[in-house]
């Protein structure tokens, strides 16, 4: 770098559930002073608000017309992140099973995918010294163009035990059977699936602590700034 002012970085990291991509993301936004976006986050408040207004979830007319209402904002400090819906701040509402249940079929709708994805492009394009964004299809459609692209994997096993760590009184089996239907849903659905992009680093975690992989994505981001 010539006058030693940090260019932004965008980083992109897509994977199934329970993989690691928010632990990792924010940690990595952290450690470098990045900023972070969960776009999970922002499909789960979008489900949120059509579940808390009525809307019926098994109808993709009913959700597309009124996609464009709901006012999403994200907090995208890693030490801090928020999240509001028409200014309710959402963070705890949008992690109950229920929403859990019914977020793939909301974020299938194109209009919905189309609405959130514009949000997530403003909210990069406006992170001055950079940012980490996790999501399923961030590599391949909502920053083709991002410094480096992560795609995190894990067996089904290992992201049944660390998500049920997290949900007491949910056996590791009724988890694990949940995460496999919502990867199908979201890996086969028409718009923007969950998809490693051709250019993205694929990195199994089974057998990493998270430290390594934090470690592992820190040097990778190193790398492509010193080359930038
Ligand atoms: N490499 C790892 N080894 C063990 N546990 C992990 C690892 N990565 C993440 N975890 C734990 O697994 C759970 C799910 O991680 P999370 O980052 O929320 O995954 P994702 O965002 O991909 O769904 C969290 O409790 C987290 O602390
Ligand atoms: N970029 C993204 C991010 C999430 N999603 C949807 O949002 C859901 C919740 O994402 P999440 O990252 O919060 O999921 P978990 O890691 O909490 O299991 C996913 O199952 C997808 O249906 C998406 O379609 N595209």
């Amino acid at each position: 770098m010539e006058n030693g002012a940090a260019q932004p970085v965008i980083v992109a990291i897509d994977g199934p559930s329970g993989t690691g991509k928010s632990s990792t993301s924010k940690a990595v936004a952290a450690q470098l002073g990045l900023s972070y976006l969960d776009t999970g986050a922002q499909y789960r408040a979008i489900t949120w608000w059509m579940v808390t207004n009525g809307i019926d979830i098994d109808d993709p007319t009913a959700i597309a017309a009124v996609a464009g209402k709901p006012d999403i904002v994200s907090g995208t400090d890693p030490a801090n992140p928020t999240i509001t819906v028409d200014g309710t701040d959402v963070a705890a509402p949008i992690r109950t099973q229920e929403i859990t249940s019914k977020v793939s079929a909301v974020s299938a709708v194109p209009e919905v995918r189309a609405r959130i994805t514009e949000l997530q492009r403003s909210v990069a394009a406006g992170a001055e010294k950079g940012i980490v964004v996790e999501g399923r299809d961030i590599g391949t459609t909502v920053l083709p163009d991002a410094d480096l692209k992560i795609f995190l994997t894990a067996s089904a096993e290992a992201r049944a035990a660390r998500r049920s760590g997290e949900l007491k009184g949910v056996d590791v089996h009724t988890t694990r059977e949940a995460l496999i239907r919502r990867d199908a849903a979201d890996s086969s659905r028409k718009t923007s699936p969950l998809a490693k992009a051709d250019d993205a680093v694929e990195v199994d975690t089974t057998e990493l602590t998270l430290a390594q992989v934090i470690e592992c994505v820190v040097t990778l981001v190193e790398e492509k700034r010193a080359a930038k």
